[in-house]
């Protein structure tokens, strides 16, 4: 018994050997810089990972180690403009998406590597992503912007609003009405819809997936009722998915008049083919974990910027003042915002400083390897540049820290330097870039102009909100904000004369509170 542990130890010790030297002498990454543990094992990754920190430790390494490291034995962070450039923006791109996408949702636009098959179905996905086909789409999101407003009007005299629970069922709700045809319900009660929880547990199964495929396999299998329940969630989102596309095509028919985007798949463009049902309905269940926590995150930092620049909200407000407001809503129309200069600076300032999908989006070096930053990196070395780290160069935008909308406020009016822009991808750049980025755009230019308009925010106490950052950023612990109501919507813009909307400006009540809670989830990346 003795001597078997004794060569399992010599054993072990060997093996450990034979990795340092490969990792010293051999590894064809071995000059590039990072710390040793990076060099010998991926999984140090893990742990970082799920202590909510991947993205800012590896922030952290660049800062030590220069614009190149090696952060596993087989994968490389850059932050250079030239990466990227070579790995996303090009459209030329030899670089796939990494492996680990192969297990993030199922049969989708979203997680397809081989780009002639991706190419193929983003050209049958694209029309009904198009600005126009998402302007048509507007009078949707205007009814969520109006139920969100309600819902904090029912719930603020209570007391404290989760502002990030609201913002995301917002995001739920708009997505429910534009994939599947119907709401999710998330608006009209105080509680998150099961579907919630379940698009929740699936990030963290189809994480686990790729890293243990058999481990999941059988805890999918497992007599545990609860873990079941949890490792099954993905079957249960495409089974909703699957059931709201049948639903859907009942009440409305192939041919259906509703003005949303899952009518323009059904229609499908003239002279193409179109999507297959089942593609459909896989692609409908991908796009509402897609669409829904990426603008819910922007909308709760953006806010919490604002809670913090009480000056900035008086100057949305004096250009809002220049807009129309529809008397009965009170929301403003899109087309009225597209060219307003802060209020569109507050955005791409929020995307900017808090990218709500910060990490490196990895790909994987194409065939016969590449040389990049004076290294040359292998056939399948997965590389990243993390968008955290890329909107923060000091060199490209000076103080990355501050919240400064007016650096993108130049005076050519092009939206900041040459530099600042090939930095800057908070929906990543190239052919896999966000195809939801016009709808996720006009969700954020509408609300914010919508709660500027009816309130003002600001901190009741002076504590910071802290984040995990994983895949995407979860806001967590933070401060009570009240917003106070500062115009009554159901007054006409054009019955009020400037000064008039000044005095509402400035009459305000103390009415409504609104609190960044710790609200748990997370995507677990490689
Ligand atoms: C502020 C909101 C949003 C942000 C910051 C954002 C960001 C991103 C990023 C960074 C990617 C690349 C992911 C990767 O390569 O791993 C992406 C892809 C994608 N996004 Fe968004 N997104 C947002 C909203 C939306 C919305 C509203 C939709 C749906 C309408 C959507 C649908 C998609 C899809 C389908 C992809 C995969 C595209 C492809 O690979 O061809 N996103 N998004």
């Amino acid at each position: 018994m003795y001597t078997d542990w004794n060569n399992h130890l010599h054993l072990l010790a060997a093996s450990g050997l034979c990795i340092i030297f490969y990792a010293v002498f051999l590894s064809p990454l071995r000059h590039v810089p990072g710390p040793l543990i990076a060099k010998l094992t991926g999984n140090w990754l893990l742990f970082i990972e799920l202590a909510g920190k991947r993205t800012t430790t590896v922030h952290a390494l660049h800062g030590k180690y220069g614009p190149v490291v090696c952060i596993a034995p087989n994968e490389l962070s850059f932050n250079t403009i030239d990466a990227v450039e070579t790995i996303y923006a090009s459209h030329h791109s030899e670089f796939r998406k990494a492996p680990w996408y192969a297990n993030m949702t199922r049969g989708g636009v979203f997680n397809m590597r081989d780009p002639a098959e991706h190419r193929q179905r983003r050209k049958l996905l694209n029309h009904a992503f198009s600005q126009q086909s998402v302007n048509e789409m507007e009078p949707h999101i205007h009814k969520h912007v109006r139920k969100l407003v309600m819902a904090i009007e029912k719930r603020r005299k209570d007391g404290p609003v989760d502002a990030r629970h609201w913002f995301r069922m917002f995001a739920f709700d708009v997505a429910g009405e534009s994939f599947l045809g119907k709401p999710f319900g998330g608006l009209d009660c105080d509680e998150a819809p099961g579907y919630v929880a379940d698009l929740d547990s699936a990030f963290i199964v189809w994480d686990l997936q790729g890293r243990f495929p058999i481990l999941t396999w059988l805890l999918r299998q497992s007599p545990s009722k609860k873990l079941q329940h949890f490792f099954t969630a993905d079957d249960r989102i495409y089974e909703y998915g699957a059931d709201a596309f049948k639903d859907y095509l009942q009440r409305y028919g192939r041919s259906p008049q509703r003005k949303d985007l899952l009518t323009k798949l059904i229609r499908k463009e003239d002279g193409d083919g179109g999507l297959t049902d089942e593609q459909i309905s896989g692609e409908i269940s991908n796009l509402t974990f897609a669409a829904t926590d990426t603008a819910a995150i922007a909308l709760t930092y953006m806010f919490w910027e604002l809670a913090q620049h009480p000056e900035l909200q008086d100057k949305l407000r004096e250009e809002l003042r220049k807009i129309p407001l529809p008397p009965a809503s009170g929301i403003p129309d899109h087309k009225e915002l597209v060219n307003l200069p802060l209020l569109n600076a507050v955005i791409q300032e929020t995307l900017r400083k808090h990218s709500p999908v910060p990490a490196g989006l990895m790909r994987t070096a194409p065939p016969g390897g590449r040389m990049m930053e004076g290294y040359f990196v292998p056939e399948k070395t997965v590389v990243s540049v993390p968008s955290w780290t890329s909107h923060r160069n000091p060199t490209y935008f000076p103080n990355p820290e501050s919240f400064s909308p007016n650096r993108w406020i130049t005076p050519d009016g092009l939206g900041g330097t040459e530099r600042m822009k090939q930095l800057y991808m908070p929906f990543t750049k190239g052919p896999r870039t966000c195809i939801g980025q016009a709808m996720a755009l006009l969700e954020l230019r509408v609300m914010l102009a919508t709660l500027v308009f009816r309130y003002n925010v600001r901190l009741i106490a002076e504590v910071g909100m802290g984040a995990e950052v994983t895949f995407l950023v979860t806001a967590f612990i933070g401060d009570p904000g009240i917003l106070e109501e500062l115009i009554d919507p159901t007054v006409s813009s054009s019955q009020e004369t400037a000064s008039k909307r000044q005095q509402s400006f400035d009459a305000k009540e103390l009415i409504y509170a609104v609190q960044y809670r710790r609200v748990k989830f997370n995507w677990l990346a490689k």
